[in-house]
């Protein structure tokens, strides 16, 4: 026991003096040069909850730059005390870290302004040269903000928010990108007018998690993994969101986004891009989004009849003919020689109603040919075959690898069979290791000016012109969308279309009906 948790303390240090190390290597000046981030929404939901939080974990890690300011920016007139207070229950401050909360604080500041008058930004502007002492700092702005604002905010940060030479911008934009390929495009060309793409970091924060960014160590380092990764031995790859949430009182907002824009479209769309690509030349440069682009651009149009769309709201903002979908099952086909036939089962739902919260991949293997256990499977005259294997990587809750796999019943005489799991769960094997969560790790990368992480206007394109002819048939309502009922744990339909598509259900799976 205390092997282990001499093993986990020593881990702990070793994750952040690396990204310490990784930070510092990457910029000899760092202890010199001044960074100023901007929280743009800063009185939002999302700067309180997940930016202030993680800008406050980076800080008391001392994984930050030294000479650094935060400057936070939107129209309501408040205090950073005010900000501050909004967001401390999200950032979990220990006993002993109230010294370093205090110098934090101290770093802190609130401007108010609009986000769309020049004066503003030049407000803006002048302040920030002022708190950091330098003209050249280094800057990177965080788009906390509704989209409706995006266009005004960045022409008028791009004109006016500049640092003088040698310091860089860096841009960080917050999905959705667009609500359909049209206005995705139009924005994707309005930014590429102020910025270049090497100052644009379109976040989605499903690849700053531990387990999408473990399936390329995965795929690419383990032989066992690389050489069955195709359709001569994948049955079919499930990749499954369920999130026990309703609406939240947003459901206006939902109502004009739904489960496929929200998720699918995004988040899903990016683990299978990863999941399928071809192994990328390097870990480095445009090497990986070159490999996502191309599998992405490999997907056939979408069949009607592989969607299935349902709805669960309880929430008095969306009206009641809403046609938005809560739930959805996309099966779509990578028309290339590793995939071509096996398919890939995208399922997203947010709803209260359903019974479990969960994120994950299942990769299903083929039958094993030839029935050599066929006799030790049958039991009371009941005929079975051989279970699947398959592959889990849990992203969340409780981040998981494991290999469900056939063994024999220990201590039998025969060959009796059971499922088993090889099973790496990591709270188990990495005991108290802390890992950074999603926006630690991004945002970092922002720093760093690592781009793998983020999603290149190709991608983004590519993603669009698989998703929009579904939405545009819901918008013409075209697709039936299926009522569930609070607790269920599926739509049959969905069940049904993936089982006629080949996948297999363990025999432990009973579907509970109405
Ligand atoms: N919240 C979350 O968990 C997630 C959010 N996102 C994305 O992040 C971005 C910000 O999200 P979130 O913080 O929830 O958004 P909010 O609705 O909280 O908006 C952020 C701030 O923008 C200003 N604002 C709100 N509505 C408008 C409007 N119609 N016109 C102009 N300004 C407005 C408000 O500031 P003020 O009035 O003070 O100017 C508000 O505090 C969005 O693009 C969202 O899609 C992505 C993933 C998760
Ligand atoms: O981007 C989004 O993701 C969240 C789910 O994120 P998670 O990290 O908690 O899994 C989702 O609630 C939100 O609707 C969506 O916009």
């Amino acid at each position: 026991m205390s092997t282990t948790k001499k093993f986990t303390v020593e881990k702990i240090d070793y994750i952040y003096e690396r990204l310490r190390t990784q930070i510092t290597s990457n910029e000899s000046s760092i202890t010199s040069q001044s960074y100023v981030f901007f929280i743009i929404g800063a009185s939002g939901d999302l700067a309180k909850r997940k930016i202030y939080p993680t800008l406050w974990w980076l800080y008391r890690d001392g994984v930050l730059p030294k000479n650094i300011s935060f400057i936070g920016y939107s129209r309501s007139q408040l205090t950073i005390e005010q900000i501050f207070e909004n967001s401390h229950k999200y950032m979990k401050i220990q006993e002993d870290e109230h010294d370093i909360y205090e110098k934090f604080l101290k770093l802190n500041s609130y401007i108010s302004g609009s986000y769309d008058k020049s004066e503003d930004f030049e407000n803006l502007n002048s302040k920030a040269n002022k708190i950091s002492h330098q003209v050249n700092a280094h800057r990177l702005f965080y788009l906390a903000l509704p989209p409706n604002v995006y266009e005004s905010v960045s022409e008028l940060i791009s004109k006016h928010c500049r640092p003088a030479s040698p310091g860089w911008l860096r841009l960080i934009i917050e999905k959705p990108f667009g609500k359909d390929l049209e206005s995705s495009n139009k924005f994707s060309q309005h930014l590429n007018k102020l910025y270049t793409e090497e100052e644009i970091y379109r976040i989605d924060h499903y690849l700053g998690k531990e387990m999408v960014q473990n399936i390329l160590v995965l795929r690419f380092s383990n032989r066992i993994f690389s050489r069955v990764w195709n359709r001569d031995s994948i049955a079919g790859v499930q990749i499954i969101f369920k999130e026990k949430i309703g609406t939240h009182g947003h459901g206006s907002y939902f109502d004009e986004v739904g489960i496929i824009r929200d998720v699918i479209q995004n988040h899903l769309m990016q683990i299978l891009s990863i999941l399928a690509m071809e192994k990328p030349r390097s870990t480095t440069g445009e090497d990986i989004r070159d490999e996502k682009v191309k599998v992405l651009r490999c997907i056939a149009p979408i069949k009607l009849e592989n969607v299935i769309v349902g709805q669960y709201i309880d929430d008095k903002n969306v009206p009641k003919d809403s046609t938005t979908p809560t739930y959805a099952q996309i099966i779509l086909f990578i028309k290339n020689e590793r995939w071509d036939g096996v398919p890939f089962i995208l399922r997203a739902v947010r709803s209260k109603a359903l019974n479990e919260r969960k994120a994950e991949i299942r990769i299903q293997f083929r039958d094993v040919p030839g029935r050599m256990f066929d006799e030790e499977l049958s039991e009371n005259n009941v005929e079975r075959t051989l279970a699947r294997d398959e592959l889990v990587i849990r992203i969340q809750p409780d981040e998981a690898i494991y290999l469900k796999i056939n063994t024999k019943r220990p201590g039998e005489m025969n060959f009796s069979i059971e499922e088993t799991e090889l099973d790496l769960t990591y709270n188990e094997r990495y005991q108290g290791v802390k890992l950074p969560n999603a926006y630690e790790r991004l945002i970092l990368d922002v720093f760093m000016g690592s781009k793998i992480n983020f999603v290149r206007s190709d991608e983004l394109q590519e993603a669009w012109r698989i998703i929009d002819p579904i939405l545009a048939e819901i918008e013409k309502k075209k697709l039936q969308i299926i009522p569930y009922k609070f607790g269920a744990i599926g739509i049959r339909e969905a069940f049904d279309a993936a089982v006629k598509q080949g996948f297999i259900y363990t025999r432990t799976y009973v579907w509970e009906d109405d």
